[in-house]
């Protein structure tokens, strides 16, 4: 058992007390002590047991099949609330450097997740605007970290500092609003992926769920309350079968733990609205890919895999139904993400508690066209200039759905948003990145 795990147990004053005394005391008491031990040891297992949501699903679970590591200590350290130290002169300096706004009307942003792909490049959008931006990551090895280190090192030239810690942690979050009275959150700090909802269901439920729950706590008792626009997904729609998908369409049936964790957070954000005044706006990303992007999704380990000479699966529906996403370029995300901050009102609420009626919203960001997934290998095979090894195989019932497709009306008209990259010229920039990041083709094998 790893040491964080330890840590994490709250040690009792009564078994301190315990350990101090006396052997002869000791002895006098022994029937105390042996039920207070006793007492202790099983308060410690149940702690053990319900403190996290992720440490209990680990039991059954692997570590991520993106991630370098493979042991289940390091699933666990990585999903617990231990942050690197924070804290001190030097530290609140760095904080308050990155979050100072440098124009005028400029606002002061808390992005979470911003080690992550979207949060990267949102990030250093912001901070090129000269929004004051403050970034908050827990590093977590669900894929690469020296991914996440190497987009660190990339804000860090921007001059935006990262603050290493969870959003479950409420004291650190509590601080870093009292530090800053940050406008606006841009909550993107996510347990991502359909697929592998199945192999660590716990940590969907502690990131997606818990996590997001912990922020708009100390949301809500900011003052002032920033407005936060945050990260929903297109897996939402689940078997929604109309189609382009409309943000008045259903959603309760999600196909996939991770769309049912989004669509919980949909609800949570209803409630935080309703009861509090928070103004929330969640944005359901379509597909997101692009340079910096997130080694777990296809296009990119399609790409890895293709120049390493291994196959890739191709998944096709019954009958031999295509499967197509509406694949959404990370520019024309950025450009939606700004947008609806920009066009986020204030929350209303004050002391924890509600004013007057805030807003909430939900936006489809997506590129509004479908691309069959053996169309975006196709793609791949003439921009690396080498051919696939295709290995169709049918669509695993592993929370995929068959299509997605965005109507994008809604943000169009609130915020003028307009994707203008197809595939072709998106994937083309990213093959350019990933060649030039990886070094060369023989390196590529991260
Ligand atoms: O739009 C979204 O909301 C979601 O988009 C992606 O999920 P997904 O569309 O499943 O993206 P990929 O995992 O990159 O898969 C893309 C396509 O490739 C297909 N695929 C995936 C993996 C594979 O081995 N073979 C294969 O054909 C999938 O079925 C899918 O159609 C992200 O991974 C989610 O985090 C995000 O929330």
């Amino acid at each position: 058992m790893s040491s964080s795990h330890m840590d994490n147990i709250p040690s009792t004053p009564g078994k301190f007390k315990m350990e101090k005394s006396s052997y002869i005391q000791r002895c006098r008491h022994f029937s105390s002590v042996a039920k207070l031990t006793f007492f202790v040891f099983l308060g410690l297992i149940l702690v053990l047991f319900f403190k996290s949501p992720s440490t209990s699903s680990l039991s059954s679970s692997s570590s991520s099949p993106y991630s370098s590591s493979s042991s289940i200590a390091s699933d666990l350290s990585r999903r617990s609330l231990k942050t690197s130290s924070w804290g001190g002169l030097a530290w609140e300096k760095r904080v308050r450097s990155s979050a100072r706004i440098r124009s005028r009307n400029g606002f002061s942003v808390l992005v979470t997740g911003a080690a992550g792909f979207v949060g990267t490049h949102v990030s250093v959008a912001l901070k090129r605007r000269g929004d004051g931006v403050l970034g908050l990551d827990n590093f977590n090895d669900y894929y690469d970290p020296a991914l996440k280190r190497a987009r660190q090192s990339l804000l860090e030239r921007s001059g935006i500092y990262i603050v290493e810690g969870d959003i479950n942690d409420a004291a650190l979050l509590k601080k870093l609003f009292e530090l800053i009275p940050f406008t606006h959150v841009m909550h993107l700090a996510a347990q991502a992926g359909v697929r592998y909802a199945m192999e660590n269901p716990g940590s969907y439920v502690h990131s997606n769920i818990a996590g997001f729950v912990n922020l708009l706590e100390v949301c809500k008792s900011a003052n002032p309350q920033p407005a936060i626009v945050w990260a929903s997904s297109s897996s939402v729609y689940g078997l929604n079968t109309k189609v382009p998908f409309s943000e008045k369409d259903r959603t309760d049936q999600p196909a996939s733990l991770y769309a049912a964790t989004k669509k919980a957070g949909e609800e949570i954000a209803h409630t935080y609205n309703h009861i509090y005044g928070l103004s929330l706006t969640g944005l359901r990303f379509f597909t997101v890919y692009g340079p910096w992007g997130r080694p777990d999704m296809a296009y990119f380990f399609f790409t890895r895999n293709i120049l390493k000479g291994k196959s890739i699966p191709i998944f096709e529906a019954a009958n031999h139904g295509t499967v197509a996403r509406d694949f959404t370029y990370i520019d024309d995300i950025v450009k939606g993400c700004l947008g609806a901050l920009d066009t986020a009102e204030k929350s209303t609420g004050s002391g924890g508690k509600k004013r007057a009626p805030a807003q909430l919203r939900v936006f489809n960001l997506g590129n509004t066209s479908p691309v069959p997934v053996s169309d975006l290998v196709s793609i791949l095979e003439r921009l690396l200039k080498v051919k696939a090894k295709r290995l169709v195989m049918k669509l695993p019932r592993n929370g995929d759905v068959q299509f997605t497709h965005a109507n994008i009306s809604s943000a169009r008209r609130e915020f003028g948003y307009k994707p203008t990259t197809d595939l072709q010229t998106g994937l083309k920039k990213f093959v350019r990145w990933y060649v030039s990041y990886y070094g060369s083709v023989k390196k590529s094998d991260q």
